[in-house]
């Protein structure tokens, strides 16, 4: 059965279906939903209840958070409001107080399969650091990070080398590892 991936993230979507390919069916729904706040695995898990109370059959949702270790984590889950309000320049600045321009880039996939199932929740994380815009600005906060092991910052890297070691592809390829394992155990 089709997993209906809910996201009002164009891009995300993109990226979703590119690492993905067509190893899973999926289709998707354009809501953004409701965020609470609070710590990243709990927001993705309410927004999949919250998915899911709208979708019938199995679905899948996710939550982007970009955390400084200077700022203990933040602007973590709220660094969508972060980049509206203060853009790319504001986000360099929040550390400017700083040694330390570490950060880590993290998605959080929640999946139900069906009304009344608890979320599951598939982290991933990739690290890097927050330097000066560089590259296309299309895509969120990735011309301000420069991911361990790499001289360009997400934006500037190559789509298929983004997705091979982004946080949405550590994150997906859990929840893949566990879907396959799931239609293991049925066909036993
Ligand atoms: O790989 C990424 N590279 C750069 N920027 C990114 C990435 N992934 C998400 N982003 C941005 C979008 C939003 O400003 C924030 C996450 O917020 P988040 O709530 O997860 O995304 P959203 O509201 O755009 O879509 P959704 O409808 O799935 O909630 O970071
Ligand atoms: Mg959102």
């Amino acid at each position: 059965m089709a997993v209906t991936f809910v996201t009002g993230n164009a891009k995300k979507l993109e990226e979703v279906q590119a690492i993905v390919g067509s190893a899973m069916a999926l289709r998707n729904e354009k809501v953004d939903l409701p965020e609470l706040q609070g710590e990243p695995e709990a927001v993705a898990a309410e927004k999949c209840r919250l998915a899911q109370a709208r979708i019938d059959g199995p679905v899948l949702v996710e939550d982007t958070s970009l955390c400084f270790n200077a700022l203990n984590g933040l602007p973590g889950v709220y660094i969508k409001w972060f980049l509206e309000k203060t853009g790319h320049e504001g986000l360099n600045n929040l550390l400017a107080a700083y040694e330390d321009k570490t950060a880590y880039a993290q998605c959080i996939f929640a999946y139900s399969s069906g009304p009344g199932a608890e979320p599951l929740t598939f982290v991933g994380q990739t690290h890097g650091r927050i330097v000066p815009a560089r590259g296309p600005k299309d895509f969120g906060w990735d011309p301000v990070f420069q991911p361990d092991g790499f001289e360009q910052t997400y934006a500037e890297l190559d789509k298929e080398i983004k997705n091979g070691i982004s946080h949405r592809f550590k994150a997906l390829q859990k929840f893949q590892a566990y879907v396959t394992s799931q239609q293991q155990q049925q066909q036993q």
